[in-house]
């Protein structure tokens, strides 16, 4: 169904509900929440003890009764009470409130391309329980590809790789419509994920979630180059005992650069499905990066060599989504048709 711009542009609330992080745009007033999409309960009294920053902070470090819980996942939500709780703290019950007492509150979701009945409706669940009465989903592409300022109106085509925490959405976007998209599981928890089975299985080390982020920027940042490569503390496979490792920046890459290669693949799968006339607009805008994941290091150049295309990284790229989505609510866009769903 297609979403006309007078129904988004009633809209006053803008949400991206990412597996990594939740954003929420205010009309009016900006992007009021950008945090980790995390949650710390505890689990005998069911009380939230920190949401965002905090939480994350505490992940792999609560006792027992505490329990730091992610309630979305791949970019759905998985857990809706604690999604609506979560969006509640981030936002502050001063607003949620006053979302209650409109009774026209209608706000626009971005949801992956795709998304399936149940995840459309988790998504819809989530934001009615917070004070929406009226819920317009909105394809996370089109509303990125509009972040990134990409002509998405135009009938020519515009190459987007959405790269986000646990899989990144490739896609050809023409006339406010897709023409052929496809989803690869590889973002950016992936990638950590390969790093810590790399060191486990090469180096018998188990290291906590929360270096294995810091190793990572720091290969993205070039704080690796030192001949000596850096130092990282874990815990021992065998013993149990802590103990730390010297990893070479170089094995770091290796590791991070072969999920890269499903990725290549699935702009070569879109392009094919494309008409030879949408493919030949794409010689000179090429593709366009964007989420966080696009930041990882030498992603672009990889994508570069391998596509022999343009590669450009969007200007802000973990806010495309949301920014996008702001565009449309605030009418900062050119009036376009969306491939879209209002429910
Ligand atoms: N500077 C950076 N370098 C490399 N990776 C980064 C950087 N900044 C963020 N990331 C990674 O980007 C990912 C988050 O991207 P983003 O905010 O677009 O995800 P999301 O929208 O929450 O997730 P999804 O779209 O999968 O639901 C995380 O895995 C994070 O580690």
């Amino acid at each position: 169904m297609y979403l006309s711009p007078d129904q988004l542009r009633r809209c006053t609330v803008a949400v991206d509900l990412g597996a990594s992080r939740t954003r929420v745009h205010l009309k009016g007033a900006g992007l009021v929440v950008d945090e980790p999409s995390i949650v710390a309960v505890n689990v005998m009294s069911g009380a939230l003890i920190a949401v965002g920053t905090p939480a994350e902070r505490m992940s792999g470090r609560t006792p027992s009764h505490i329990r730091v819980v992610r309630p979305v996942s791949h970019g759905t939500v998985v857990d809706i009470v604690m999604a609506q709780r979560m969006l509640r703290a981030m936002v502050g019950e001063k607003t949620v409130r006053s979302w209650r007492l409109n009774p026209r509150l209608r706000t626009a979701v971005c949801v992956p391309h795709e998304a399936d009945p149940l995840a459309q409706r988790a998504a819809i669940e989530t934001l009615t329980g917070v004070g929406a009465r009226r819920v317009l989903l909105v394809d996370t592409l089109i509303a990125a590809g509009v972040g990134c300022g990409l002509p998405v109106e135009e009938p020519e085509a515009t190459l987007i790789v959405l790269c986000g925490a646990a899989a990144t959405q490739v896609a050809v976007l023409s006339m406010g419509s897709i023409v052929a998209a496809a989803k690869v599981p590889v973002g950016g928890e992936t990638i950590e994920q390969a790093i810590i089975q790399h060191l486990r299985n090469h180096h018998e080390l188990v290291l906590p979630s929360q270096s294995v982020r810091t190793l990572r920027l720091d290969v993205a940042t070039g704080g690796l180059n030192s001949p000596q490569g850096t130092v990282v503390h874990g815990r021992d496979v065998a013993t149990g005992l802590g103990r730390k490792v010297q990893i070479d920046p170089a094995e770091v890459r290796e590791v991070m650069a072969a999920p890269l290669t499903s990725l290549v693949d699935a702009i070569r799968s879109v392009l094919h499905r494309c008409p030879p006339d949408l493919v030949a607009d794409l010689a000179d805008s090429g593709v366009t990066l964007a989420g966080g994941s696009a930041l990882l290091p030498g992603l672009d150049e990889q994508l570069r060599q391998a596509t022999r295309m343009p590669v450009q990284i969007a200007e802000d790229p973990s806010t495309a989504a949301v920014n996008g989505l702001a565009a449309l609510i605030e009418g900062r866009v050119k009036p376009l048709n969306l491939d879209a769903m209002a429910l």
